[in-house]
């Protein structure tokens, strides 16, 4: 479906919520009646650029000197088409071909904190700026203050899907809200967040980037896991463009009995990328995103790092970012562009997504569940839309019924919590995150319910949503737009809700039910070791 532009609402008085309440029998309900924040107008959608500080270089350990200190507009460069060629398909992808204006005069320093979740508007038209206000999330991208300027259009277009591929917990879904200005994807601390490909378009210069955040790649080992695993490596099989996401964490600085530090040793590729970018998608451009530089002490430690990536696999480009600063995002939105094949655009310039609101009704539930609980709770959680309804009236709220599946009763009586007190906090915050979405005011019902297993079964997980084959991207002949509030109650193909686990405190779980690709390049092993400075 074509989206229809909603107007810009108009700001809301703010409504108190109601207590959440209990619901006899298997099922429990937590009702979170409206309240809603005001607001203000919401910024057009800007441009972007390069800023000051962006770091790059080329593929195979060439640092740019100059671009990756932001201050030329060919950073992140890498070797791009004169190393392996423009592929003809995507004609023309040397310097000619590429955007201009970013890297020096781009937007100086780093982005404002705060701001608040997407509202529809947000969704079809593009960021907001604001001022934070009422913002909770606090592992979601914070906005711009200003947009980012755009690079002028420049070239022939350019247009095709890209997939952000990577272990779990790199930034993936980080990256795809940085790039959209807004924070669509869920984000959290716990890995596996993700659980199906999410489209997310981003209009850069002459070129359209169908970007697909992808769930983390990983050891499975359950149904669930491997589904997820299956979603990320399709989206890496229809790409355009591959970008292989990964992060820089820092290990703690070890001391000696005297107390004098201990030079920390150098960071290295972590293993599982290896065994990842060993098959992955040998056969197109492949771009290298190392995330989480903020977290380095000591910026020496990258160069080698991104050196040695250079030698794993012959990227177009290597490009270092904080996509939680949104540093470093222009050049991975330049550096795509160069590597899209030539044609027309496939959206509309204020299309955002494929996917209805319910579906991302039923992901800001779970991912309120995963910032509440933590140890196997958020692993073992799945939500459904059962019914979403759109208002009759100027004034009335949308309608969600929502179930949350979970797979023992032990796990059930934890996310009701005390009086119903752990699903009212939940109520409350995803329902103020959906109305933030659908740009009014909602009326959500919650439900928990045992549903054994579902994870191991394959029939439970198409029920849930998971495991099907979906509209979206860049293949799909019709597409749904968030903003379109008039999703039928019988969407059912829509109603995938994600789950995934994250914890409250930020810690890798436990007790959670995949693993991260471990040291042996086997596909099987332990999760993720943080590289550390
Ligand atoms: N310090 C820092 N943290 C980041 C950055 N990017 C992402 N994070 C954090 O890393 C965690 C994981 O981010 P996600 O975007 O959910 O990672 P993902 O790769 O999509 O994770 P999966 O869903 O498990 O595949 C969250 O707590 C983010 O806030 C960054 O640039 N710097």
């Amino acid at each position: 479906m074509k989206s229809r532009r909603p107007e810009p609402r108009a700001e809301r008085p703010g409504r108190k919520p109601e207590t959440a309440r209990e619901k006899p029998s298997d099922d429990e309900r937590a009702g979170a009646s409206p309240r809603k924040e005001a607001r203000g107008p919401r910024p057009e959608r800007g441009p972007r650029g390069g800023r000051p500080g962006e770091e790059t270089r080329g593929a195979k350990g060439k640092p740019r000197a100059d671009e990756a200190r932001g201050q030329g507009p060919g950073a992140a460069r890498g070797k791009g088409p004169a190393k392996k060629g423009a592929p003809p398909a995507r004609g023309g992808g040397g310097k000619g071909a590429r955007p201009e204006a970013r890297g020096a005069g781009a937007r100086p320093g780093s982005p404002g904190r705060g701001g608040r979740p997407a509202t529809t508007d947000d969704l079809t038209r593009g960021p907001r700026g604001g001022t934070g206000e009422g913002r909770r999330d606090r592992t979601a991208p914070r906005p711009r203050p200003e947009p980012r300027p755009a690079p002028e259009a420049s070239g022939p277009s350019r247009s095709g899907t890209v997939a952000l591929i990577g272990r779990p917990n790199v930034g993936k879904s980080t990256l795809l809200n940085a790039a959209l200005q807004q924070p669509l994807s869920i984000v959290s601390k716990t890995p596996q967040t993700t659980r199906d490909a999410l489209l997310g378009v981003v209009h850069h210069g002459s070129a359209e980037l169908a970007l697909l955040d992808t769930p983390g790649l990983h050891r499975p080992r359950t149904q669930l896991g491997r589904v997820m695993n299956e979603a990320a490596r399709d989206a890496a099989r229809r790409a355009d463009v591959v970008v292989f996401v990964t992060d820089v964490s820092p290990r703690p600085v070890k001391h000696k009995e005297d107390g004098t530090p201990i030079e920390p040793r150098p960071l290295l590729p972590h293993p599982g990328d290896l065994v990842l970018l060993a098959d992955l998608a040998p056969d197109r451009p492949a771009l290298l995103v190392v995330n989480k530089v903020d977290l380095l002490r000591d910026k020496r430690h990258l160069l080698p790092l991104l050196e040695a990536y250079g030698k794993v696999r012959n990227f177009d480009a290597i490009v270092p970012i904080s996509a939680q600063r949104e540093d470093g995002i222009t050049l991975v939105l330049d550096e795509i562009a160069r590597f899209l094949p030539e044609g027309p655009f496939r959206y509309g310039v204020d299309d955002v997504t494929d996917k209805p609101a319910r579906y991302f009704a039923a992901e800001y539930v779970r991912e309120q569940i995963l910032r509440a609980t933590q140890d196997e709770v958020p692993h073992a959680t799945a939500v459904t839309i059962d019914r979403y309804t759109e208002p009759r009236a100027p004034g009335q709220a949308v309608q969600i019924d929502a179930t949350i599946h979970v797979e023992r009763q032990g796990q059930k009586r934890i996310l009701i919590g005390a009086a119903g007190a752990m699903m009212k906090r939940i109520g409350i915050a995803a329902r103020e995150r959906i109305e933030e979405l659908v740009g009014g005011k909602v009326v959500l019902r919650l439900w928990v319910r045992v549903t054994p297993d579902w994870r191991e079964s394959l029939p439970r997980l198409e029920e849930l949503g998971y495991g099907k084959a979906r509209a979206g991207g860049a293949d799909a002949a019709e597409y749904v737009i968030v903003a379109e509030r008039d999703t039928e109650a019988d969407e059912a193909d829509d109603e995938d809700a994600g789950d995934e686990d994250l914890d409250d405190d930020g810690e890798e779980d436990e007790d959670r039910d995949e693993e991260d690709l471990d040291d042996d390049g086997d596909d099987e092993g332990t999760p993720d070791e943080d590289e550390e400075e």
